[in-house]
């Protein structure tokens, strides 16, 4: 019998107990329920395939991993910080929605948005460069994604092409929270080692004790106060965004070296150039972003109404629009 885990339960089925009495009983989605398809894609500790509800019709990502994987890989803390993540954000159309989570003997399961579209980073390469108009649809629904988590006290961490994933419509779609830092939790009493994670309190945490000493996310958008003082903080994402901007108007992120350390030169030398032709009005944004000290770069309020931005609709509206022709 599929008994209901802690708030996890989807559904109410009507019994009768012994004495013929009539009891809900909470059930919980299963492996069984689903119809699995093809593979979307692998992660380092997860592979993802296309599903369908058995009962409703309705197409899902569903994230499996593997539990022998994660714990020999001593990544129980990511699993529980992107379920956490995820619970939290779930009413904004730009963040990819978790709806059930349940494991069985080997893996544990993700019941996530399908975005069918795959990654931004795919579509950029096929196209080289977007052109100024689907840069700023695409950079004001990400804006306000981002926006949405930080008013959630979500700082993702590790925004990226890859991360932003498109739906049918062509949508965004935000995905991988397992490296997120959530703001607001209760403080705990003062670890050894800070890594700049949550304290999630979760009965996970004891078992996990040689933390990350700090997490740092993918190379050319990692931001310089991470490097020098290994802390993320909400304009951490907003260093990642004008890495995106530039990227998406050039073909190519501001910061890319041989190696990551040559990278990491660059960023906090802030090293890179503009391409000749690269817009006035976005080259003023990106300039705005890639500054060095976190709290003299634009705040999502400053960037909604900057120039590059003036057509935007910000709000339900941008979300409800026709996506532009991307060429
Ligand atoms: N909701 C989704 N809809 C469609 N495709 C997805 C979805 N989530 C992930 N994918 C694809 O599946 C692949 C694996 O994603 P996953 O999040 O498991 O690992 P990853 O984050 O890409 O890798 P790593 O864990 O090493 O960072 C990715 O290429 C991603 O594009
Ligand atoms: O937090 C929860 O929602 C439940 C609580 C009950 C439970 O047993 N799990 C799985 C805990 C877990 C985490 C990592 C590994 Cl490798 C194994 C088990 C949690 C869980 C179930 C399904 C999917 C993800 C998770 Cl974290």
């Amino acid at each position: 019998e599929e008994w209901e885990e802690k708030g996890a339960a989807v559904g109410v089925r009507q019994e009768t107990d012994v004495n013929g009495r009539p009891v809900l009983k909470h059930v919980k989605k299963g492996v069984k329920d689903f119809h699995f398809g093809r593979t979307l894609g692998e992660g380092s500790y997860s592979t993802v395939i296309a599903a369908t509800d058995r009962q409703t019709g309705k197409e899902y990502a569903i994230k499996v991993l593997d539990k022998r994987h994660i714990i020999k890989e001593k990544k129980v803390k990511y699993v529980n910080i992107e379920k956490d993540t995820l619970n939290r954000l779930t009413d904004h159309p730009g963040v990819v929605r978790l709806y059930y989570t349940f494991q069985d003997e080997q893996s544990l399961y993700f019941v996530l948005d399908l975005a069918s579209s795959g990654e931004l980073l795919g579509v950029l390469k096929q196209m080289t460069t977007f052109d100024e108009e689907c840069t700023r649809f695409y950079g004001a629904e990400i804006l306000d994604t981002i926006d949405y988590m930080h008013a959630r006290g979500v700082i993702h961490r590790d925004l990226k092409p890859e991360n932003v994933l498109l739906d049918d419509q062509m949508h965004v779609k935000i995905t991988d929270f397992g490296t997120a830092k959530i703001l607001d939790q209760p403080k705990k009493p003062p670890r050894d080692h800070e890594d700049g994670g949550p304290e999630t309190g979760s009965p996970m945490d004891g078992a996990d004790v040689n933390r990350a000493k700090s997490f740092v996310g993918t190379a050319e958008y990692v931001s310089p106060e991470l490097l020098t003082d290994k802390q993320a903080c909400k304009a951490s994402d907003l260093w990642a965004f004008g890495c995106i901007i530039y990227q998406l108007l050039a073909g190519r992120p501001p910061f890319k070296a041989g190696n990551e350390y040559l990278t990491f030169q660059k960023i906090v030398n802030l090293e890179y150039q503009f391409p000749k032709g690269f817009p006035a009005v976005a080259k003023d944004l990106v300039e705005r972003l890639l500054v060095l000290d976190p709290a003299r770069r634009l705040s999502v309020e400053h960037i909604k109404n900057h120039q590059f931005f003036d057509s935007v609709t910000w709000g339900r509206g941008l979300w409800r629009q026709k996506v532009p022709q991307l060429k």
